[in-house]
């Protein structure tokens, strides 16, 4: 079987552009891996591909022996399939979590015999935000170290950025991976891309991360659940609000809410809430919002929450009102 990585920093558009490219493609299994233990993506992915998720950390290192597993058991699927006249599946899209190294992925997956004689491995596809993509290649050197590896890197959200500024990333990014393919697009659609800006200063300045910069923690994952007495506009607003106050230190917010609309999927990357979808009827996936980011804490996190959610019960609790 063929394989595609796919890589990206958190919220940078992976399962947007996998859900647009799978259309159409019947042939394709997907193996989607996310950071938090509640998982969404699958929820989205599973209505276009056969979809398995790996959840609750990185396979490119806590989870590589789970992502081996379920690697190996596609292989031995396809041979079953193949054995018994069945038509079978010929590409596997492994989507990483944001907070993994696709080279790291690859060399798992080099290193294991059985995957080794079963899979090639096509391309890796790395995604990078057009708004936020200058920061966080800025700041974060996971967001640089996954660009390096990449023979192709997609631009995405080109709508939602200034043409300079993507001109100006795709410079960037063309410094960083001089062998990379650069292409950019609009919710998977690929769009035109501006011509490349060089950056000022030498190549090598722009490609690696700031002398003497110190690593950053790794972020965690918090999940909250939000009760039935939660109103989606108050969860809104309260979500507004967090990231407004402290968007510096959460870098995505995703999860399955339950509204009177229907269950939705809510997503934030950096300070902004996205619009909400609402999730396919019937879909898998626990309800949770999850919050991924640095120096968080969970339990005042929850409180917050709370507090903002069902303000006339917890009114109600204060002595002598
Ligand atoms: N305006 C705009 N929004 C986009 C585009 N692509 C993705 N988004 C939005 O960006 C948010 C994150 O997109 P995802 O595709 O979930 O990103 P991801 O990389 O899979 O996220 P993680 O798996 O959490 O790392 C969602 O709210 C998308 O709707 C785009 O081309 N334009």
């Amino acid at each position: 079987m063929r394989l595609t990585l796919l890589g990206g920093f958190l919220g940078s558009g992976k399962t947007t552009w996998l859900r647009h490219r799978l259309r159409g493609h019947d042939d394709t299994l997907v193996v989607v891996n996310e950071f938090a233990g509640c998982a969404v993506d699958d929820v989205l992915l599973a209505a276009v591909a056969p979809t398995t998720v790996i959840a609750g950390g990185c396979c490119c290192c806590t989870h590589r022996d789970e992502l081996v597993a379920v690697l190996r058991d596609l292989a031995e699927q396809r041979h079953a399939g193949l054995s018994a006249g069945l038509g079978a599946a010929r590409r596997v899209v492994l989507e990483t979590s944001g907070m993994a190294d696709p080279a790291a992925v690859a060399q798992a997956i080099a290193g294991d015999p059985v995957l080794v004689s079963n899979l090639v491995l096509d391309e890796i596809v790395v995604t990078v935000d057009a708004v936020h993509g200058a920061d966080q290649l800025e700041a974060e050197p996971l967001a640089v170290a996954q660009a390096a590896c990449a023979d192709r890197i997609v631009i995405t959200k080109a709508d939602a950025a200034g043409t300079d500024d993507v001109a100006r990333l795709a410079g960037r990014l063309a410094a960083l991976a001089p062998r990379a393919r650069l292409e950019a697009a609009v919710l998977g659609e690929a769009v035109a891309l501006p011509e490349p800006v060089a950056p000022a200063g030498p190549a090598a300045a722009a490609a690696a991360p700031a002398a003497g910069a110190t690593a950053p923690a790794v972020p965690v994952a918090v999940t909250l659940t939000p009760g039935p007495e939660t109103g989606w506009p108050e969860l809104a607003v309260w979500l507004s609000a967090l990231l407004h106050h402290h968007g510096d230190r959460i870098l995505r917010v995703k999860g399955l809410v339950r509204t009177e609309a229907g269950r939705m999927v809510l997503q934030a990357v950096g300070p902004s809430v996205q619009r909400p979808e609402l999730a396919r009827p019937g879909a898998d996936g626990d309800d949770g919002l999850v919050l991924i980011g640095r120096d968080l804490d969970a339990a005042l996190l929850a409180r917050s929450l709370r507090a903002f959610a069902a303000p006339a019960r917890v009114l109600a609790e204060v002595p002598g009102r």
